[in-house]
């Protein structure tokens, strides 16, 4: 294999990709041009001539015009994917000789692939393409990928990456290790554009198995902070999206995000890949289309904030309590229960017939493992269809609808609220049960009852939903996912972090969804890509049980500033702002451990820059500049250079706040630095010691 082996070589073939892509380019326009033309002209034609044409031949008409929009939208899509090409038409390169052959080829791998209308011959491959797994997965020498009619084995001759911006290329790297630390070194050390980015010109070996895992119907992530889960997992979903085209898309997939500038942070990642992005729900927002009519709850959020502001030995109880699979299985039990105590059924007279309670508790005992509305139903269904008024003909509609009325009021109670407090009877605990006002829940309660109403009501699934992915799934409960299971038959991807609980009273560990998900398979993402190793190290000293590994890249230490008053804070905090402002960081957190502390600190600093921002729960847009927020909502995030106040003793004291602090202080990239006034916490204190 000869072609292009030096760098001019290279450079002249990239310059004659790029004009190959630009005629392809032209191509293009012209045919949505003509195509557009057609549109217009057949729906004159069908304007003009609507009372001459005939219902068939305005039918004809309609399919035409609309298989030519559909056309017409599918080439205005790939014209975006070429014009996008043209800019930077590859990433990576192997040649590849099959065993067997003399000679091979060379494979030059981009965002998206590339042929000529023409020519069936492949230039630039997808780097979801089985030729493209072998750049993440091996280096020079022994290779092999999964074609469609079977694994093919090799040798990589050469493998090369081109860092290649505006159809010019500003390096190139022989790599003989897998996708070389220099170009990756390169990648992360860049200050952060406004949102994530793809990273398919540097997908790691671990990450790249995650990615194209096809076969796990239920895969949960394990990564330590920055290890790239929601990354991964997005690009899993461009994965799956390229390799069951046609019986997946985009609106078969859905996230479960942590809130709205989560979502918004990551919102470009897909389309970057030539993918539509995906629909994104919130749990809160899943409850609230279970318990409407039911019951207003408190958010995620508000108890997160209720445990960071003081500490209620009775609510930690609560909340400990209803954060265990043991705890789904007892509402399991308790609905077991009910479903066969609480049917008391009595003899029904309808007119000159009498139906014996007898009959009707077999019908109830014979109406299968359902939940009680559904066995009501059926009861009902066969009580009614078995049941003859005087003439010995079927029941006439209003008999059937009074005996089906009739049937239910034998339950005891199908009121949710009621039987839901009737489980803390049940299990002997009534005081774990709070309202908070009357028909308020609070947020421990929110899913129990969502479960239990799944239990008595049944579940109305998202059958149109083919693959979930659930992001920070520490955060949730077993029933949380009992839940999951029950309104999402589909396959899941559910990623998050033990060490990143913002409640560490409902933490979840990746054993306890496996109780859940007993056949999930489970990978442990260990290796950190965010931050420096000195911003790794500062954060692994607060929080020691994490694994985490940082990738070798050096910054500067984190800072600690200390001052003796208030004012002395603001101080600081305003110094690193400006330290900020002169720097190259684009992108700067200032993370506060509650929402209130945020606020507080927001309309100190707010006149400094005229473009800051304060995030909270009800925002919905991740910024350029400037943000500040509390380390719940900045999980998820990352910026260049990270502020965390007030880490003084009385604020940062708690187990809960060891993790809000581990959270804030791993958003950053580069730069990190921490401000208190008096006594510092001890989770810092020790530090460099
Ligand atoms: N292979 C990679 N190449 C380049 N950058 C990467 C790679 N993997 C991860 N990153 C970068 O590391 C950062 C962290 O990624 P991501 O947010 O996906 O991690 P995470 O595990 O979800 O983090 P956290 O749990 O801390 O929020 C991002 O800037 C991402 O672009």
């Amino acid at each position: 294999m000869t072609v292009n082996q030096s760098e001019a070589e290279e450079r002249k073939y990239l310059g004659s990709m790029v004009s190959r892509l630009q005629k392809a380019i032209l191509l293009l326009e012209n045919k949505i041009s003509v195509t557009r033309h057609e549109v217009i002209e057949a729906k004159k034609y069908v304007w003009e001539n609507m009372a001459g044409l005939d219902p068939a031949e305005r039918a004809a008409n309609r399919v035409e015009i609309s298989l030519a929009i559909d056309h017409g939208e599918k080439a205005v899509d790939k014209l975006r994917r070429l014009r996008k090409l043209a800019e930077a038409p590859y990433f990576g390169r192997v040649d590849f000789v099959p065993d067997g052959r003399s000679k091979g080829d060379a494979y030059y791998i981009g965002v998206h692939g590339f042929n000529e209308e023409d020519s069936q011959e492949n230039l630039i491959y997808d780097w979801r393409s089985p030729i493209a797994s072998m750049f993440y997965d091996y280096h020079v020498g022994k290779a092999a990928y999964s074609a469609p009619a079977g694994e093919v084995k090799g040798e990589i001759g050469l493998k090369r990456q081109f860092k290649i911006k505006d159809r010019v290329m500003e390096y190139m790297i022989e790599s003989s290790l897998n996708i070389n630390d220099d170009v990756l070194q390169k990648e992360l050390s860049q200050t952060s554009d406004e949102k994530m980015k793809n990273i398919v010109a540097t997908i790691q070996k671990e990450q790249n198995v995650i990615i194209r895992n096809e076969h796990s119907y239920d895969l949960i992530i394990q990564g330590v902070a920055g290890s790239g889960k929601t990354s991964v997992a997005l690009h899993r979903v461009a994965f799956l999206l390229y390799r069951f085209k046609g019986t997946l898309t985009s609106q078969n997939i859905l996230i479960i995000s942590p809130n709205k500038v989560f979502s918004n942070y990551i919102s470009n990642v897909l389309p970057e890949l030539g993918e539509e992005t995906i629909m994104q729900i919130g749990f809160e927002e899943l409850a609230a289309r279970e318990l409407e009519g039911v019951c207003e709850f408190q958010t995620f959020n508000e108890q997160v904030t209720e445990l960071s502001d003081y500490s209620d030995d009775n609510l930690i109880e609560r909340i400990k309590y209803k954060s265990s699979m043991d705890f789904v299985h007892k509402l399991d039990r308790f609905a077991a229960h009910v479903r066969e105590n609480d049917f008391v059924p009595s003899d029904l007279i309808m007119g000159n017939a009498r139906i014996s309670k007898a009959d009707i508790l077999r019908a109830y005992q014979a109406s299968g493992n359902v939940p009680i509305k559904q066995k009501l139903e059926k009861t009902a269904s066969v009580i009614a269809g078995n049941a003859r008024d005087e003439d010995g003909d079927k029941l006439k509609p209003a008999a059937v609808n009074k005996i089906k009325t009739a049937i239910k009021k034998m339950y005891k109670s199908l009121n949710l609220l009621t039987i839901y407090k009737d489980f803390y009877s049940f299990i002997g605990k009534p005081e774990l049960f709070k309202l908070r006002k009357p028909r308020r829940l609070e947020f421990s309660d929110v899913f129990p009852l969502v479960y239990l109403k799944i239990l008595v009501e049944g579940a109305k699934s998202f059958d149109s939903v083919k693959h979930l992915l659930v992001d920070e799934m520490q955060d949730y409960t077993p029933v949380h996912y009992a839940v999951i299971s029950r309104l999402f038959t589909c396959k899941k991807t559910i990623l998050g972090d033990s060490n990143q609980s913002v409640n560490p009273y409902s933490s979840t560990s990746i054993t306890e969804i496996r109780k859940v998900f007993p056949e999930a398979d489970t990978v442990e993402l260990l290796k950190s890509y965010r931050s420096t190793i000195e911003i790794i190290d500062f954060a692994r000293q607060i929080n020691p049980n994490g694994k985490i590994i940082p990738i070798e890249r050096h910054g500067l230490l984190p800072k600690i500033k200390q001052s003796a008053s208030q004012d002395g804070e603001w101080t600081d905090v305003k110094q690193a702002i400006t330290e900020f402002l002169e720097s190259e960081n684009r992108s700067l957190g200032i993370v506060c451990k509650t929402q209130a502390q945020a606020e507080q600190m927001y309309k100190e600093i707010k006149d400094k820059h005229e473009d800051i921002h304060l995030l909270n729960f009800s925002s919905d847009q991740f910024y350029e500049g400037i943000m500040v927020t509390s380390c719940h909502m900045a999980k998820g995030l990352e910026f260049d250079h990270v502020i965390v106040p007030f880490v003084d003793a009385s604020n940062y004291k708690t187990e809960m706040d060891r993790s809000l602090l581990y959270i804030a202080c791993t958003r950053a990239m580069h730069v990190l630095t921490l401000t208190f006034q008096g006594e510092q916490s001890l989770f810092i204190s020790k530090i460099g010691e």
